[in-house]
């Protein structure tokens, strides 16, 4: 089979074209606004399904096939992913109007998540608030972290339902997750992908109080401070650069206080979210970093796992770093109480597996004609 896939983040679009769990092609717009990408309508005799990856999908567990009447369902938790959502449902709408004869299927970041255990999925908030707003820890980057926990057992030559892991996705967006047997069991994002470790422009987790004290005593809209958590805050906010961590890191080097604080905010907050994450694990495997921070910048990766607590000195983590941009596979010495995996982040793959799957089950084929039929 062969598929197109699409993955908006939050700043950029990503295509492929895999064909048997191998990518053919593929392309990113790197300021993609939301339009559609020309020639889309090109791939029509060419693919067999087109996936989208949609970041928030609710309480769904499995990906779906779109429809008009899918897609305003999904429209309603735009508020959820403020960010994403919309690229996602954009997107969504130029592949099945380009190619209207292809059925177009939507893989849920969230859905990796959707059996978080109620300890780790529930906010300690008022009961009105969970059932009424569906108020919950839901997660993202799912697709990211199944790939990756999968790899990870691949390379370990262990079945994934023996291992803990701790699978960071450092992106644009980053998250920390606790992946057991397979399964989600913590995770650092949350009703939101604000949640969590401070990002390129995302602050995180804050002090609950501080949006309201803005809005109350500083006189600022909760549009206005909604806008600065998401797109002026995280490693952005704090060193005055894009938030790019090459830009970060450049102007750290050139001995710039903010760019310095803001590196030494960054790690400790992951690591933090790694401790967290470790006590969600009945035991640790491995941890895992993915995402294009993850696999581009291995001194830093050496500077994260070296103060982790993980019992990596820093000399060794560096050494293991001298792999390189782009290098793959075990970056911790033999010795190291926990191996530390790089995994590059193959949300393509993960997509046109997950679509071929849906896609691939007989009992699906007739419904699957008839929702693209009816759309
Ligand atoms: N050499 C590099 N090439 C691309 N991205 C890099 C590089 N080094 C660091 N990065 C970081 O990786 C991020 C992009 O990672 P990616 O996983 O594609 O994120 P996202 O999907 O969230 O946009 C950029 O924000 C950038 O800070
Ligand atoms: C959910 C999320 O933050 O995605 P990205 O990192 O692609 O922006
Ligand atoms: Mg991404």
């Amino acid at each position: 089979m062969r598929v197109l896939t699409l993955n908006p983040g939050s700043s950029s679009l990503k295509l492929a074209l895999v064909r048997d769990g191998a990518a053919e092609m593929t392309s990113t717009l790197d300021k993609w606004d939301g339009s559609a990408p020309p020639g889309l309508a090109e791939f029509a005799a060419a693919i067999d399904a087109v996936a989208v990856r949609i970041v928030h999908g609710g309480n769904r567990a499995e990906p779906v096939v779109l429809t008009e009447r899918a897609l305003a369902e999904l429209e309603e938790l735009t508020p959820y992913a403020a960010l994403h959502q919309p690229r996602s449902l954009a997107i969504a709408r130029h592949a099945m109007a380009a190619l209207p004869r292809v059925p177009v299927v939507g893989c849920f970041d969230t859905a990796f998540h959707a059996d978080l255990p109620a300890r780790a999925s529930t906010y300690a908030v008022p009961a009105a608030w969970r059932r009424e707003h569906g108020i919950r820890r839901y997660g993202f980057h799912g697709l990211s972290v199944a790939y990756a926990t999968a790899w990870t057992a691949r390379l370990l030559g262990r079945p994934v339902a023996q291992l803990g892991m701790v699978c960071c996705h450092l992106g644009a967006g980053v998250s920390v997750t606790a992946v057991e047997g397979g399964r989600s069991v913590d995770t650092s994002m949350g009703l939101t992908p604000l949640d969590g470790v401070p990002m390129a422009t995302r602050s995180g987790a804050i002090d609950p109080a501080i949006p309201l004290y803005l809005v109350r005593r500083a006189g600022m809209s909760p549009a206005d401070v909604e806008r600065a958590l998401q797109q002026e805050s995280g490693l952005a906010g704090l060193s005055g650069t894009s938030g790019d961590i090459r830009d970060v890191l450049a102007a750290r080097a050139l001995g710039d206080p903010d760019a310095r604080l803001a590196v030494e905010v960054y790690l400790h907050r992951l690591r933090r979210e790694i401790a967290a994450a470790v006590v969600s694990l009945s035991h640790v495997d491995a941890v895992v970093l993915t995402g294009g921070v993850a696999e581009h910048q291995p001194d830093l990766m050496a500077e994260l796992v070296a103060g982790a607590g993980l019992g990596l000195s820093h000399a060794s983590a560096r050494r293991a770093a001298a792999g390189g941009d782009g290098a793959e596979g075990v970056i911790s010495p033999p010795d190291a109480p926990v191996p530390v995996v790089v995994v590059t982040s193959r949300e393509d793959l993960e997509l046109a597996s997950q679509t071929e799957h849906l896609l691939g089950s007989t009992s699906e084929a007739g419904r699957v004609r008839q929702a693209t039929e009816d759309r």
